[in-house]
């Protein structure tokens, strides 16, 4: 009997024991995080809420759900601060340097690279894993950057254009029967599916055909994608999400496997996963001289290259399909620049809009005639940047203040070049919260304050060697999708009909209360995977040109428990979780091998699991 090990009194000490620990643990935390940013610029600072309830009052003007990179640019309003700031949010999470500043974005992204901050890694981690190319770094990270640079030369991305010619004559059709029905539906969901198609085909050489009938693979990304929206890549999600961390791994595994199978019958690839493929024959080439005999992958790499297919899979289409919804937003509110978009495809492709996909199929550089649809996508991608990098600051690293000079510390910190804050920055941009798609036009004759070229505070695929490296696949796929749609549909947001859509299964709350705007926009960013449309805007859609009539797919996630805690602020959620998680769980395995210490009186006991919750603890 247990009775026998440990004796009520000695369990009495445990628990004291532990809870002693963690308010001492806490407390020394506390000190140090409060005295970290003390005196640096930033809001009125507290001793005990440090900048929690300076960010509070900002929240509470907030929709409740809008993405976390859009309140630097409140806070700064609010406190009116400058386009530098120091946040300490501490237990929400660690202590942030804000840029909203050009100079200092590149003194750590480009005059020095410095490393991606643990969130990164931590954000991925439901998509990514170890070794992917996102969060990792140094020879590990210069490995599969090499391996995947051609993947993305000019040359092949021309040659994928076809591919993407193919995925968007599905998209039509799925948009011609939304027209044909008249139907209110929800775009991102539509779009989600057409950019994870293409990618599939860019990474995977592999048809996932979402489009038309559900995918597991998809589906799996999709499900993951939603327990993103809570803030939920904290430990415990690993406790649930395994089974669809098995699904993809098992799935793209099998993908490398029967790839790596087939490779002599292959001609040259660029697909991503030959790439990664190239990259292992390379590195055992040293120890095989007949590279035809090596029969199997050493685990290891194969464990990275699946986390890195995984990884491009989600950065390759989560990014682009918010892009493509936000380019129908602002089009359909601005009129004259949606009949100056469909001018400049009538110029190119003549004024049939059936026959753009065939032309840009047989030739793909008319794609490079389009300005006024890059000017587009740069402005939707100004005014709604999906992602921004964040970095870690390093022992004896300073930025600098640029008007003084003066050092600012960055050991300790999150730092934090916010795209939206750079973006809606009234000192890089007139009329920051205006779309004006001519401020990227060349010359910038209509607005030469901001043109592209020289506007560093365009940041949307940030900057310096840890750049996007799939931009430009990313602007040839949207300039595809918009000259094979804008001229064929109409589109038109409908969130005062949101409540038609309540309970459609989608996991979306529907949610019409309380604060619905940001910068003036209902369509304001939510943090689900990257930040995207708020409730995915949906669409009404009138039909302009017919076009082959198809299905549509509505997936069907019930989410009833996340959508509960939707009802929570996010500070709320921050804090509970980081509670649990950063304090409770940093804590708890030194704790508790002091307290099973105190409680078993068997040494050798004791000694065996404390040296397990020990280890667990250096790994925190
Ligand atoms: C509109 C579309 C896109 C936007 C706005 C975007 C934005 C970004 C940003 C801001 C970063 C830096 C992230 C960081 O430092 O943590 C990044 C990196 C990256 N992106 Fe994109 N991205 C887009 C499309 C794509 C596409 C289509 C792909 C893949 C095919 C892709 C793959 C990657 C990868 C692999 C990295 C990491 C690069 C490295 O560290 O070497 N992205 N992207």
């Amino acid at each position: 009997m247990w009775q026998d090990y440990i004796s009520t009194t000695r369990l009495g000490w445990a628990v004291g024991i532990i809870l002693i620990s963690l308010v001492a643990r806490f407390l020394q935390r506390l000190h140090v995080q409060r005295s970290k940013v003390k005196g640096l610029p930033g809001p009125p600072h507290s001793y005990i809420w440090g900048h929690l309830r300076a960010m509070d009052v900002v929240l509470r003007k907030q929709p409740k759900r809008a993405a976390p990179q859009t309140f630097a640019s409140f806070v700064q309003q609010e406190y009116n601060l400058g386009d530098y700031f120091y946040l300490d949010v501490w237990p929400a999470g660690d202590p942030i340097l804000a840029i909203l500043n050009t100079d200092i974005m590149h003194e750590i992204t480009v005059a020095n690279s410095l490393p991606k901050h643990p969130a990164v890694d931590k954000f991925l981690q439901n998509f990514g894993g170890p070794g992917n190319l996102v969060s990792s770094e140094g020879a590990l990270w210069k490995k599969w950057r090499s391996a995947f640079n051609p993947g993305f030369s000019a040359s092949h991305l021309m040659s994928l254009v076809p591919l993407m010619v193919d995925e968007c004559d599905i998209f039509c059709n799925v948009l011609t029967k939304h027209a044909k029905n008249n139907d209110l539906f929800r775009m991102e969901r539509a779009t989600t599916s057409l950019t994870v198609d293409i990618i599939g085909r860019v990474v995977l050489d592999h048809e996932l055909c979402s489009q038309k009938a559900p995918n597991e693979l998809v589906d799996a990304f999709m499900k993951q994608v939603k327990w993103q929206e809570i803030g939920a890549q904290f430990n415990p999600i690993e406790l649930i999400d395994w089974p669809l961390r098995y699904v993809m791994d098992r799935y793209i595994g099998k993908c490398i496997d029967e790839r790596f199978a087939t490779r002599e019958g292959r001609g040259k690839s660029k697909a991503i996963i030959d790439l990664a493929l190239e990259a292992y024959l390379k590195e055992v080439k040293g120890t095989s001289s007949d590279l035809s005999k090596v029969k199997g992958i050493d685990p290891e790499f194969r464990r990275a290259a699946v986390n890195n297919m995984k990884t491009f899979i989600f950065a390759g289409h989560d990014t682009t399909s918010s892009t493509i919804c936000y380019a129908y937003y602002y089009l359909g509110k601005n009129p004259e620049m949606l009949a100056r978009i469909r001018k400049e495809h009538d110029d190119v492709f003549g004024t049939d809009p059936s026959t753009a996909g065939s032309q840009i199929r047989e030739s793909g550089h008319l794609l490079n005639k389009l300005d006024y649809t890059l000017a587009v996508t740069r402005e939707v991608l100004r005014m709604q940047p999906p992602a921004s990098t964040i970095r870690v600051g390093q022992k004896g690293f300073f930025v600098h203040d640029p008007e003084t000079g003066e050092p600012l510390p960055t050991e300790g910190f999150m730092l934090w070049p916010v795209d939206v804050g750079l973006h809606r920055s009234s000192k890089y941009w007139p009329d920051p919260h205006v779309f004006r798609p001519e401020r990227h036009l060349h010359g910038g004759k209509d607005d030469s304050s901001a043109n592209f070229t020289s506007n560093s505070a365009w940041v949307a695929f940030s900057k310096g060697i840890r750049n996007c490296i799939g931009q430009e696949l990313a602007i040839i796929e949207t300039k595809v999708i918009l000259a094979m749609t804008l001229r064929s549909f109409d589109f038109h947001p409908a969130f005062d009909e949101l409540d038609k859509l309540q309970g459609d299964g989608s996991g979306y709350p529907s949610d019409s209360t309380g604060i619905q705007q940001q910068f003036g926009d209902e369509a304001y960013q939510i943090q689900l995977g990257t930040a995207k449309p708020r409730e995915v805007f949906w669409i009404n859609l009138p039909f302009l040109a017919m076009a082959t009539p198809l299905f549509i797919i509505f997936l069907d996630l019930n989410f009833k428990q996340i959508s509960k805690m939707q009802q929570l602020r996010r500070v709320e959620v921050w804090v509970v979780v980081k509670l649990i998680n950063g304090v409770g769980l940093g804590m708890l395995y030194p704790s508790l091998s002091f307290a099973l210490q105190a409680a078993v009186p068997n040494k050798n006991q004791a000694y065996g699991v404390s040296l397990f919750t020990f280890f667990r603890a250096a790994g925190q």
